[in-house]
């Protein structure tokens, strides 16, 4: 079946992977009045039937990782479900299984961490970069395509870690200077039981870092569960995340009433960056995220420095010793408390 229409029949996911059909962009609307555009492989832009000048411009990417594939059935579904006229949205959407070379491989990346490639333009030096491109271009036509407030844009780009972690789920809330950690978007996360978030502290160029420096985005890096293989993913364990997501999609406006302090705020005291390959850690590779190391512990080293767990402890967050160099090897974070105004602020 050619490719548009599979992605009309629900398939976006199955048409996206297939790289033996040429793709074909597209616009259509489906059942439920909403109006669909597919404007690349793996970017279909969804605008309500009625716009009432409220909405908000959300977009939810997957994929980013290839390997890391419980986000991309949870885009998956909730396509299908736009697609077929069951989930009707009530905002402007940018749906995006973003790599779908990095997917077919069952690997993070093809040539390097896409993840990393969202500082700006790149030059065109492999898949990786020219899908990161292609990623701005689409990001940046979706925002310039609305009327809404600068608040009103969001952006969750959903991952799994590599490794275990003491939490599940949590969020990386970018750094930037512009307001990107409004209430709502706190609010949203305790109701959809993430259980932790950490806010970072210097710039990154990642996905939901472009979006909230470039675009003055809500936006965050979503960690959901671990990876693993398709349709090995327990979604069970997901289920509140993406009950909490289909409201964002479909209710014009949230809740913003707190349910007790069940989310955990961190704060991201430094970032390691490999800068020779001498860069080692003390513990293993694969040490669960969050893991808490005690004031004065040895943590890892590179040439001619050796890091030393800060006052207080510190806990580390995506340790890899195999990075790139010149790129982040771990996050070590503080737990923190946050005054929950109109703007998420650390204390
Ligand atoms: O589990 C891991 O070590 C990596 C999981 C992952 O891909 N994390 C993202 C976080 C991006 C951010 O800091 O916002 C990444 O490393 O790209
Ligand atoms: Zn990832």
């Amino acid at each position: 079946m050619a490719f548009l229409q599979q992605v009309k029949d629900g398939k976006f996911l199955q048409a996206t992977l297939d790289l033996s059909l040429a793709f074909e962009g597209g616009e259509w609307t489906v059942s439920s009045g909403a109006h669909c555009q597919l404007l690349m492989r793996g970017v279909l832009q969804v605008t309500p039937a009625d716009l009432n000048g409220n909405e908000k411009d959300i977009v939810l990417s997957s994929g980013v990782h290839g390997d890391e594939t419980s986000p991309i059935e949870l885009v998956q579904q909730l396509a299908e479900g736009v697609l077929k006229g069951d989930i009707i949205p009530a905002h402007r959407l940018l749906l995006i299984i973003a790599h779908p070379e990095a997917i077919n491989a069952h690997t993070r990346f093809i040539d390097e961490n896409m993840n990393r490639l969202f500082k700006g333009y790149n030059e065109e030096r492999n898949i990786d970069s020219i899908t990161a491109n292609q990623l701005q271009q689409a990001v940046s036509l979706f925002y310039a395509g609305s009327t809404a407030n600068t608040s009103d844009r969001w952006h969750l780009d959903l991952h799994c870690a590599i490794r275990d972690s003491e939490h599940y789920t949590f969020a990386v809330s970018p750094y930037s200077d512009k307001p990107t950690r409004s209430n709502r978007l706190f609010a949203f996360l305790q109701h959809a039981e993430i259980e932790a978030a950490l806010l970072s502290n210097s710039p990154s160029p990642t996905f939901s870092w472009h979006s909230a420096e470039y675009f003055g985005a809500q936006a965050l890096t979503m960690e959901l569960g671990k990876v693993a293989q398709f349709g090995e993913n327990d979604l069970e364990r997901l289920a509140v995340f993406n009950a909490a997501m289909l409201a964002l999609v479909t209710e014009p406006e949230l809740p913003m009433l707190w349910e007790g302090d069940k989310l955990s705020v961190y704060k991201v005291t430094r970032t390691l960056v490999k800068q020779t390959d001498t860069f080692y850690f003390t513990f293993p590779a694969n040490q669960a995220n969050f893991t808490y190391f005690e004031q004065g512990k040895l943590l890892g080293g590179d040439e001619g420095v050796e890091y030393f767990s800060l006052e207080g402890g510190e806990s580390v967050v995506f340790p890899n010793p195999n990075v790139a160099l010149g790129q982040r090897a771990c996050l070590l974070v503080k737990k923190t408390d946050v005054n929950f105004g109109e703007q998420v602020s650390v204390k």
